[in-house]
């Protein structure tokens, strides 16, 4: 059982035992926004990212969720990817296929998988350019506040120094409020070109899923979560913010490890 709470203005925290029951709350979680969102529009409009993000979503290929799920009607996008070939092995758009979309019946046509023939800057601008078509017909929402678009879900991944999405400590992209989606091509982490979208398309998601397990990530989840400023000032997962939607954290009990304890009695 999780033990979850509503944790100041940082969102909903989940915490859990273990990998395996995040899993299986991380399918339900999903698949209850899935059904909501074709209820309400009829599609869902979904961003994945790479990493250790993509194994704990293997549960969503089995039963129930790869019968119950009305895979038809989503629509694939990637908050970050790598500027690599499709079929490389640094390829979210691969670690995705071959997790997740090759195990469900997707139609190839909405997923929507970055141009690897061309520059990093390129890239950014063709996905730009996508997701605005795609905005242009509501297949994705536009906010009311901004003209950002409103994606049903964000999923997001966090590295041991913070980073979400490829958008990494003390970077100048972290400050980029006009564009969508930008490009990076000095990552500290390997590979070093990137696309990402920016923090006004993040904050703009309806919901938003931050999925970080491991003892490693514990100090940035503590960073992110507790610290007070100046100490939290350049932890990018800490400027995730949806202005008018909801923010869930999934962690297991290492990478929450760190926490103040006294708001988690069950905490070891
Ligand atoms: O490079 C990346 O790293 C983050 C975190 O990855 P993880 O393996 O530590 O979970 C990931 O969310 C992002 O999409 C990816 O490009």
């Amino acid at each position: 059982m999780a033990h979850s709470e509503v944790h100041n203005n940082r969102g909903e925290l989940r915490i859990y035992e273990s990998v395996d029951e995040l899993g299986t709350d991380l399918a339900d979680y999903v698949a209850e926004l899935s059904e909501l969102s074709v209820k309400e529009r009829g599609v869902f409009a979904i961003a994945l990212s790479g990493g250790s993000l993509i194994g704990l979503l293997g549960k969503l290929c089995k039963a129930p969720y790869n019968r119950t799920i009305d895979w038809a009607k989503w629509y694939i996008f990637w908050a970050d990817e790598r500027v690599v070939a499709k079929n490389h092995v640094d390829s979210n758009y691969k670690l995705a296929k071959d997790g997740l979309l090759s195990k469900v019946p997707i139609v190839p046509s909405h997923v929507h998988s970055i141009n690897d023939s061309v520059s990093a800057e390129a890239a950014a601008d063709d996905y730009e350019f996508d997701i605005r078509q795609m905005v242009r017909t509501r297949l994705i929402s536009v906010s009311d506040i901004s003209d950002c678009p409103k994606f049903d879900l964000i999923l997001l991944g966090m590295g041991s120094d913070g980073h979400i999405a490829s958008l990494f400590p003390n970077h100048l992209v972290l400050d980029e409020k006009d564009q969508w989606v930008t490009y990076i091509t000095d990552s500290p982490k390997p590979p070093p070109e990137r696309i990402t979208f920016t923090l006004p398309v993040i904050n703009s998601a309806s919901n938003v899923a931050l999925v970080v397990t491991g003892g490693n990530k514990a100090e940035a989840v503590c960073l992110a979560v507790d610290a007070v400023e100046p100490d939290c000032q350049s932890i990018p997962a800490r400027m995730v913010q949806p202005t008018k939607g909801k923010l869930v954290w999934f962690l297991d009990r290492p990478a929450a490890s760190k926490l103040n304890n006294s708001q988690f009695p069950n905490q070891g």
